[in-house]
This record gives C-alpha cells, sequence and structure tokens, in this order.
C-alpha cells in the first residue's frame, strides 16, 4: 500500500470554543502534549503544561502562547509523587483558580522482552501511568467536588487497551487500568458533573516515543509501520487535536464513561501491536536495549525533579 499523505484538515471548531477553560496538560514539555497546547491556546484555553524536564517545559510554553501571551504555564512535577501533584493542583488553583479540564497525557514506554524486565521496570512504567493519571484526576477532581465545580478529565490511552501487545506489557496493563478508571469514575462523579474520557490514538510518531518504541533497524513492527495501517498513514496532532477539543468543550456534556480510538482502522485490521517482535534475537534486543536506554539518559540529564 501506498502512504496517503495526511490531509490539511482545518479546525471545525470556533475560536471560542475553549474560552474560559482552563486545562492541566500532562507531560506537555514534549511530543503529543507539547504540539496539541497550540491548539487548546488557539481554541480559547489557558493551558498549564507539567513535566519533568524545565527546559522542555518553558521552551513549550512559549511555542503554544505565541498566538497569547500569558495563557499557558509551566510546573515541574513527578506525577508518580502524590506529594509533588497535590502541590502543584494546589498552586493552580491558588495562584490561577479552578481548573476545568485535565488531560492525562504523561506516558513511559519502551519495547522489551516481558522475561528481561526487572521489578524497578515494570515500576517505572506503570507508576507513570496508572498511579500519574490516579494522582492527577483525583488531586483535581477532590477540588471540583469541594468547590461544587464540574470538570473534565481525560485520559491519552492507546488500542492496546482492548487487544494488549506483546512487549510493552507493562504500558498495556497500566493503559488498561486508566480505561478501567475512566469508566469507574465516570459513574461515580457524573452526580458532580465530572466527565471521564478516554482518547486512543494509533501512532502519530513523535521523537521520544520513537526513540523508546523503534530504536533500531529491525525493531519495526506491526505498532509503527505506516503501511500496515488501512487509511496508509498515521496520525496527525492537528487530528487529535480536534478530537480532544471536541471531548474538552460544551458540546458534549452528556459524553462520559468513553474510550474514544482514533487509528485509521489499525486495530481492526490486526497489526496494532509488537507480536511481530518475536522474530528477533538477543544480539537484537541487547541493540535496542542499548538504543532505548541511551535516549532515556539523555531525557534524564534534563530532568529538574523525579
Ligand atoms: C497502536 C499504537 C502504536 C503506537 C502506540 C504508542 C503508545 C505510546 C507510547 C508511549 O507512551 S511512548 C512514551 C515514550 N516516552 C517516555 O517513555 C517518557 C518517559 N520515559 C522515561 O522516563 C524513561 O524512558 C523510562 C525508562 C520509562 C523511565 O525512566 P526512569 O528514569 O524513571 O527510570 P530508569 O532509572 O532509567 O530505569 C528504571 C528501570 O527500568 C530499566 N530500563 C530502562 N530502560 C529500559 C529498556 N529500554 N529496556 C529494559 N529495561 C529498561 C532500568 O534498567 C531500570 O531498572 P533496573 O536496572 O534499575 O532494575
Ligand atoms: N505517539 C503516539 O503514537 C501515541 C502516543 N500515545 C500516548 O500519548 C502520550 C504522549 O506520548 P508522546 O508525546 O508520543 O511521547 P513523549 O515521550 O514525547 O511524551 C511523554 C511525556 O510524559 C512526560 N512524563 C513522563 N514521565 C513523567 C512523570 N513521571 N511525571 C511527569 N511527566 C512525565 C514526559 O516528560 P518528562 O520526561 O519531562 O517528564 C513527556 O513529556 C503517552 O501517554 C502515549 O502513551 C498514545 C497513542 C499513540
Amino acid at each position: 500500500m501506498t502512504a496517503q499523505s495526511a490531509p490539511q484538515a482545518p479546525s471545525p471548531f470556533a475560536s471560542h470554543a475553549l474560552a474560559g477553560k482552563r486545562v492541566l496538560v500532562t507531560g506537555g514539555g514534549s511530543g503529543l502534549g507539547r504540539a496539541l497546547a497550540g491548539h487548546l491556546v488557539a481554541h480559547g484555553a489557558d493551558v498549564h503544561l507539567w513535566g519533568r524536564r524545565e527546559g522542555m517545559l518553558r521552551e513549550a510554553a512559549q511555542e503554544a502562547a505565541a498566538g497569547r501571551p500569558g495563557s499557558v504555564h509551566v510546573a515541574t512535577v513527578d506525577i508518580r509523587r502524590s506529594d509533588q501533584v497535590d502541590e502543584a493542583m494546589g498552586a493552580i488553583w491558588a495562584e490561577h483558580g479552578p481548573l476545568t479540564s485535565v488531560f492525562n497525557n504523561a506516558g513511559a514506554n519502551f519495547i522489551a522482552r516481558t522475561e528481561d524486565l526487572s521489578p524497578r521496570a515494570f515500576e517505572a512504567v506503570t507508576s507513570t501511568i496508572m498511579d500519574g493519571s490516579y494522582f492527577t484526576s483525583t488531586a483535581a477532581a477532590r477540588r471540583w467536588i469541594a468547590d461544587g465545580l464540574p470538570g473534565s478529565i481525560l485520559s491519552n490511552l492507546t488500542t492496546w487497551v482492548w487487544t494488549g501487545s506483546a512487549f510493552v506489557v507493562p504500558a498495556a496493563m497500566a493503559k488498561a487500568a486508566v480505561h478501567a478508571m475512566t469508566m469507574s469514575l465516570a459513574a461515580e462523579w457524573a452526580r458532580h458533573r465530572i466527565r471521564v474520557n478516554a482518547v486512543a490514538p494509533g501512532p502519530i510518531p513523535t521523537d521520544y516515543a520513537w526513540a523508546m518504541l523503534n530504536p533500531t533497524d529491525k525493531s519495526s513492527s506491526g505498532a509503527t509501520q505506516t503501511d500496515r495501517i488501512p487509511a496508509g498513514r498515521t496520525g496527525t496532532v492537528a487530528e487529535l487535536a480536534h478530537l480532544v477539543i471536541f471531548l474538552l468543550s460544551d458540546a458534549c456534556a452528556y459524553l462520559t464513561g468513553q474510550t474514544i480510538a482514533m487509528d485509521g482502522g489499525q486495530m481492526l485490521a490486526g497489526p496494532g501491536t509488537f507480536a511481530e517482535l518475536a522474530k528477533l534475537t538477543d544480539a537484537d534486543w541487547a541493540e535496542i536495549r542499548a538504543q532505548s536506554k541511551a535516549a532515556s539518559a539523555v531525557s534524564a540529564a534534563q530532568r529538574a525533579v523525579g
């Protein structure tokens, strides 16, 4: 199949679709979170970006706020630490006013044979995705409930919540846990006017994710191969942004408890996982581990916290 080029999809939403919204984006210093921030600002939202690398967050804020100076704020927060999350959430409420929305976007992942993973490796991934999403969601919701305010929680998942995926087992498990949190809290908190939803994008290549998920010339697999996607291309940040804007807007106040896939048909056609990596040799896995750990080390050296 030949790769299709992505359409230049203009936003279907008015520039004030998110006016009055104050949105927290975790993992906002890089990749999808960073790119999404500019779209949220362009539709009227004020945005808060959390991550562990201060320099990246500041650059991201400058980029996203270019059209509306003062609309983006940053904080270094390790979302695996409930104390840091609660303190940073309190600071938003005190210094800027209540959030209206949380986007649980921060994630951690790398491909590896499950039998090779140490307990610390398992925990590094699962605590970021599962604990981090829970700590952030509850820190916001406790305040909304106490203040009698409505709110919206959205999480960035993957289609592995339905299919699982070989070779990324901690991430697949943790994303599935957040999918369960989405359904559970939607029912529990609807009476507080708090909506809880999730998106499950197919591949939208970003620098760090691909350094973790496709680090060598042998590691390309169904999950990251464009030519295996029925739509013939990967998704775009603009397409993800349009779905997120809709879900965070007041246009769908009755929509809650849903995880919405947006993957060009990848999951339904079968190749959305890393199962094909079963063919790799010990030497291939050693190279993958060395390459992805090198990318992690570069990023860890940039952190202010965590
Ligand atoms: C169908 C759709 C297809 C595409 C779907 C895409 C889905 C989304 C994917 C993503 O989420 S990609 C996100 C990529 N971004 C990140 O992962 C950002 C955050 N990442 C990190 O912080 C690191 O990369 C980290 C390794 C995940 C964690 O770093 P941390 O500093 O907390 O831990 P370390 O001390 O470095 O390591 C802890 C532990 O883990 C072992 N380990 C680290 N890397 C590897 C590796 N590549 N292979 C095997 N093991 C690894 C490390 O050795 C430590 O264990 P011990 O040695 O101490 O036992
Ligand atoms: N790209 C893709 O194709 C897809 C991505 N996704 C999901 O989208 C999200 C973003 O991925 P992507 O942009 O590609 O990858 P990135 O690696 O660029 O984004 C992950 C972000 O999470 C932040 N983060 C990681 N650990 C922590 C922590 N403990 N505390 C605070 N922030 C943390 C990182 O910042 P820092 O290291 O500075 O803390 C980074 O900004 C992930 O949840 C991923 O699973 C889902 C489907 C497809």
